[in-house]
């Protein structure tokens, strides 16, 4: 099975294939069948978000499409960015400055750390059939000192529960067991696979 992947960020496109491949899912992303500028994310909500990313370019291609909506929500921020964390420090921001913000606004609290979590939504759009979503979720913290290579966006600066390392420093097949995006692409493959047996 193939499914087309909407997303411009090549971290989140990494990590859907490797943990797509366990299931033989291969991930085709969408810049190899289209070059169509991605939609406005609008929505107030991770899953709106995803929902319009997907029903945005499944219209457009025909095809059935897979969009996710993800984000950082930190506690002593009142659940901020959540779904701005890819524009935190302004639009178009890279993940340095956004990171950078974010550690500006811990210290300005006085704060070293925050307990915080990792949202993921993802939605498959079928043309003329039913769409199916999930999400997921990683609890953990986040801290002012980023550390590790691995990952991408915040992940220097998240422990996750019960770890010491932070989520840039684990593999990425460990990130994946244990990721909010690991949990919500294994629960969309359930979702599949019940489908499929009608
Ligand atoms: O596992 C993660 N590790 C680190 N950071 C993460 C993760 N998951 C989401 N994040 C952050 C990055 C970005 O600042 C925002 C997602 O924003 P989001 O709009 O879903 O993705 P995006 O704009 O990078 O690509 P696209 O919309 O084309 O899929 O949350
Ligand atoms: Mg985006």
């Amino acid at each position: 099975m193939k499914v087309v992947l909407a997303t411009k960020n090549r971290g989140k496109l990494k990590e859907f294939q490797e943990k797509l491949k366990e299931f033989e899912i291969e991930v085709i992303p969408i810049d190899q069948i289209s070059n169509l500028e991605p939609p406005e994310e609008k929505g107030i909500t991770f899953c709106e978000n995803a929902y319009e990313k997907a029903k945005y370019y499944s219209e457009r291609i025909d095809l059935p499409v897979i969009a996710e909506d993800s984000g950082l929500e930190v506690e002593a921020l009142n659940g901020r960015p959540g779904i701005f964390s890819a524009r935190f420090a302004g639009e178009g921001a890279t993940d340095e400055e956004n990171n950078k913000r974010l550690i500006l606004e811990l210290k300005k609290l006085g704060l070293e750390n925050s307990p915080a979590r990792y949202v993921s939504f993802i939605f498959l759009y079928i043309p003329e059939g039913m769409g199916l979503w999930s999400s997921g979720e990683v609890k953990g913290k986040v801290i002012t000192e980023p550390r590790g290579e691995g990952g991408f966006g915040y992940d220097p600066l998240f422990i996750p529960e019960g770890y010491t390392k932070t989520m840039a420093e684990l593999p990425m097949e460990e990130k994946n067991k244990i990721s909010h995006r690991g949990k919500a692409i294994e629960k969309l493959v359930n979702l599949i696979k019940e489908v499929k047996k009608w």
